[in-house]
């Protein structure tokens, strides 16, 4: 039977992350469904979430790290992020036509906007708006599928028994992301369409996989040890899958949170405006990664939503020896295949004994002199307050990316629209869902107003 540990407070996820970081440098595997479903001869398709800490998460993480990531490349979005963003002022002003606004359920369209730029950094451009929107709703429904299955899933046959109806579900969203996928990916093999880069030259994630050669474990022997092999289709589309997904629905969940509390503190959203319009006047009208940069005061409002409310609810390590011992398991109590240890994102950020006032929503804590003053996306190795990406070698690596796309949609969606309530006696319920991210309960409802003329 598997054990689980829950870590709910910031000095023992500092001590077991960041001290017994080797400890703590693996996910267990069975909880994936995800790598369940092998190939035809039978192996796992790992993504970088789902393999072993060694040489092939490496060459998988620095691949997506120096082709697609890197901070040196956010400059180069910014193009593609201003039309995303734009994109989605524009399907929205569609829908504010009253002079005292319209009410507007707005997840689904900010998805699809943030999906959109998503798909476009994985693909390039030229692929079909229908394609995209296919791939759209698959990965949407493949997240509600994993956060259904996930808290229960602990690989043994029992749980597979009890669960065969949502697996079965599961493993037919993975047949429509192959369907979807792999034809883009094979048009992407031929050399012609290697030039197809998407605005500004920037290199889609899947060009980066054609020349990647990862270990190849089953290659036995003195010389196999160094051998290495190309990547599967299978393992293909699995990368592909973890792309989009992570890239999209978490970045969509802290906007709409972001939203609901500028709705709920209309103060909040006023001084948030006035930054944005005074950085984009001095920058010549335009938002750009520099122009975000000299914007404190957003970066507060988001540092904010994202300690109250992490997208991802909880990480997960699976440990032997030295890491179960590291949270007080016997080790008569770890299993054979490693206890798993939850980290409760949510719950380290609002660490009572860290924050002052931890429930309270108050992005002047991130500002010069706040407590939080200095505190980063990411934990340094000296101590975590908050780890909404995660910590130590396991962070999440699109931490930079995510905070840029979510400043650049935040910007335009505050820049352009008034955001209210319903209605004067309706308050915003804050109320949370767990599922693979975690997201609003009662999806956000606002009263859209738009402040500036549609052009
Ligand atoms: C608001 C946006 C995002 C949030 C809150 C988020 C959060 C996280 C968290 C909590 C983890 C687990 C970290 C750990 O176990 O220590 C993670 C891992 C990961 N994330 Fe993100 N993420 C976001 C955006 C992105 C983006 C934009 C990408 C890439 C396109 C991405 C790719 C990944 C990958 C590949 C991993 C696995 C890393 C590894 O195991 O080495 N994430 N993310």
């Amino acid at each position: 039977q598997t054990t689980l540990h829950k870590v709910v407070d910031t000095a023992a996820a500092h001590h077991a992350l960041n001290e017994k970081a080797s400890a703590f440098s693996n996910r267990p595997a069975a909880i994936f469904p995800v790598v369940l479903a092998t190939g035809l001869s039978g192996e796992r398709n790992e993504n970088i979430t789902t393999v072993k800490y060694g040489p092939h998460w490496r060459a998988l993480r620095c691949n997506l790290m120096a082709k697609s990531l890197h901070p040196s490349r956010l400059g180069s979005l910014a193009p593609m992020q201003r039309e995303a963003s734009q994109a989605l002022v524009a399907d929205l002003s569609g829908l504010v036509r009253d002079a005292t606004g319209n009410v507007l359920v707005v997840r689904g369209h900010i998805n699809t906007a943030v999906f959109g730029l998503v798909a476009r950094l994985c693909f390039g451009d030229g692929v079909d708006v229908g394609h995209v929107r296919a791939m759209e709703l698959v990965i949407q429904d493949f997240i509600v599928s994993m956060g259904e299955l996930n808290p229960v899933f602990d690989g043994t046959m029992l749980c597979k028994l009890m669960n065969w109806r949502r697996l079965g579900r599961l493993f037919a969203f993975l047949g429509r992301q192959t369907k979807l996928f792999l034809p883009l990916i094979n048009e992407r093999r031929r050399p012609e369409s290697r030039s197809c880069t998407a605005d500004g030259g920037v290199e889609p994630y899947v060009h980066s996989f054609l020349d990647l050669r990862v270990p190849d474990d089953d290659a036995g022997g003195k010389q196999g040890k160094d051998a290495r092999r190309e990547l599967r289709d299978d393992e293909l589309v699995s990368l592909v899958s973890e792309f989009l997904g992570a890239g999209s629905g978490s970045v969509v969940a802290s906007l709409e949170w972001t939203l609901a509390h500028l709705v709920d503190q209309p103060d909040v959203q006023d001084m948030l405006r006035r930054e944005i319009i005074d950085g984009e006047t001095s920058n010549g009208g335009v938002i750009s990664t520099k122009s975000l940069r000299g914007m404190p005061y957003l970066h507060a409002v988001v540092m904010e939503s994202l300690r109250m409310h992490p997208p991802v609810p909880f990480i997960l390590r699976g440990v032997h020896g030295e890491g179960a011992a590291t949270v007080g398991a016997t080790l008569a109590a770890v299993p054979a295949d490693g206890l798993r240890v939850q980290f409760i994102v949510g719950d380290i950020g609002r660490d009572s004994k860290t924050w002052t006032d931890p429930d309270e929503f108050r992005p002047e804590r991130f500002l010069a002199g706040g407590e939080a003053e200095g505190i980063g996306p990411t934990p340094g190795p000296k101590e975590i307050r908050m780890m909404p990406f995660g910590a130590a070698h396991r962070h999440c690596p699109g931490s930079s990316q995510a905070m840029v796309n979510i400043k650049f949609f935040l910007a335009a969606l505050v820049r352009e629209f008034e955001w209210a309530a319903p209605a004067d006696d309706c308050s915003v319920d804050l109320t949370e869902l767990d599922g693979f991210f975690k997201v609003m309960k009662k999806p956000l409802s606002a009263r859209v107003t738009r402040r500036t003329q549609v052009v």
